[in-house]
């Protein structure tokens, strides 16, 4: 496969200042990356200052854009209105919110104690509803058009055991990006979320993925399109759902898994089915046809 190439022509961000929670790593790190090649400037918060400052430096380097790295757990309302006015002050205004920072990792539900639950439930749903809360009331008081996404999984909908906490708290953020999406609609502020499918990241890999079951599962097995995802591929679609280029866009989810989620459909055990056997298989049901045709049972 071609290295996966930036989608959208350059200055499409320009003049726009973004938030992106749990901008220092992964896909925070590589949407932030995006963000300033396209000319917006980015802001990044999560609870380590030094890796979000590690990161600022090497994105600055990279890309000549303007980067801030602020340290805050967005359980706390207080470091998130401090994010929100460092923001302003350093940029002038934010126009829009990537909810990225996660908790995640699993485990039989039956083995977490209730603070395991609460930890990875209030990174995810707390977090992205208080952050959604602030901006939105400092939008609508400015009178400022803006932009949410939030960062969701395919099992928001399907659900999904052995993940249960992230499993309801996403399904919470999904609900809370369409009802929102209806009731802001008339500031002009819109909200939409993308599903991803498996992007290697330490973070997630770590808790989610370890080698342990990497000996077991294969990608290749599991998903349609028989590869993991490109971090420039998720970069791009979250360009454009925060662009102006989707402004007739909201309350939408976008998945991005290389058909993974399909794996639910009924008879996509059929997959393993070889030549031959397809062969057997027809014959058998054009034999059971023919009694029919003939007026038989
Ligand atoms: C074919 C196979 C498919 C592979 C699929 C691959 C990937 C698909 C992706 C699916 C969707 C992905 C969603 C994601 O969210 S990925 C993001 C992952 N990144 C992170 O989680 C980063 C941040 N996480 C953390 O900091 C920690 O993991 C944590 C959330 C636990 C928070 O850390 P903190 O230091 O604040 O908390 P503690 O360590 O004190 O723990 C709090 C309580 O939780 C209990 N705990 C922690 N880990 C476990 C565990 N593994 N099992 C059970 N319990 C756990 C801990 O004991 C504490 O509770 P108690 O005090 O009561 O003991
Ligand atoms: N990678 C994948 O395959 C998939 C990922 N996703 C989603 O993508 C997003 C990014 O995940 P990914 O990049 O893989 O993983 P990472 O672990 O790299 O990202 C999670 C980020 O959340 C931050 N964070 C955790 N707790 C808090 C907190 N209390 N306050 C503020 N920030 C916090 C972490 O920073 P710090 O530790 O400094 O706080 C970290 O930067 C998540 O929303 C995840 O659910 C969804 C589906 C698949």
């Amino acid at each position: 496969m071609n290295p996966i190439e930036g989608m959208l022509r350059e200055g499409s961000l320009k003049e726009k200042t973004i938030i992106v929670t749990g901008g220092g790593t992964g896909l925070g790190k590589s949407m932030a990356r995006y963000f300033l090649q396209l000319g917006a400037n980015v802001v990044i918060c999560s609870r380590k200052l030094d890796v979000l400052e590690a990161t600022a430096k090497e994105l600055e380097t990279e890309t000549g854009g303007k980067i801030l790295p602020i340290a805050c757990d967005v359980r706390k309302t207080e470091q998130i209105e401090g994010v929100i006015s460092a923001s302003i002050e350093a940029f002038g205004r934010v126009d829009g919110l990537v909810n990225n920072s996660a908790g995640n990792f699993i485990s039989p539900t039956e083995k977490l104690s209730y603070k395991a639950v609460d930890v990875v439930v209030d990174i995810v749903l707390r977090g992205s509803y208080y952050f959604t809360l602030a901006l939105g009331k400092y939008w609508i008081d400015h009178q400022i058009k803006g932009t949410i996404l939030n960062i969701s999984t395919t099992y928001s909908w399907t659900g999904s055991g052995w993940v249960v906490p992230s499993a309801m708290a996403k399904a919470g953020v999904l609900a809370m990006t369409k009802s929102l999406a209806f009731e802001w609609a008339p500031y002009g502020i819109r909200l939409n979320a993308i599903a991803p499918g498996p992007f290697p990241t330490k973070g997630a890999w770590d808790r989610l993925f370890p080698e342990e079951l990497a000996k077991k599962f294969s990608f290749e097995n599991r998903i349609p399109l028989k590869r993991t995802g490109e971090h420039q591929e998720l970069a791009n679609l979250a360009a454009y759902l925060l662009s102006d280029f989707s402004s007739y866009m909201t309350g939408e989810v976008v998945t991005l898994d290389g058909g993974e989620v399909l794996n639910g459909g009924q008879f996509n055990f059929l997959k393993d089915v070889t030549d031959e056997q397809w062969a057997a298989i027809a014959e058998q049901i054009k034999n059971t046809n023919k009694p029919s045709r003939n007026g038989g049972e």
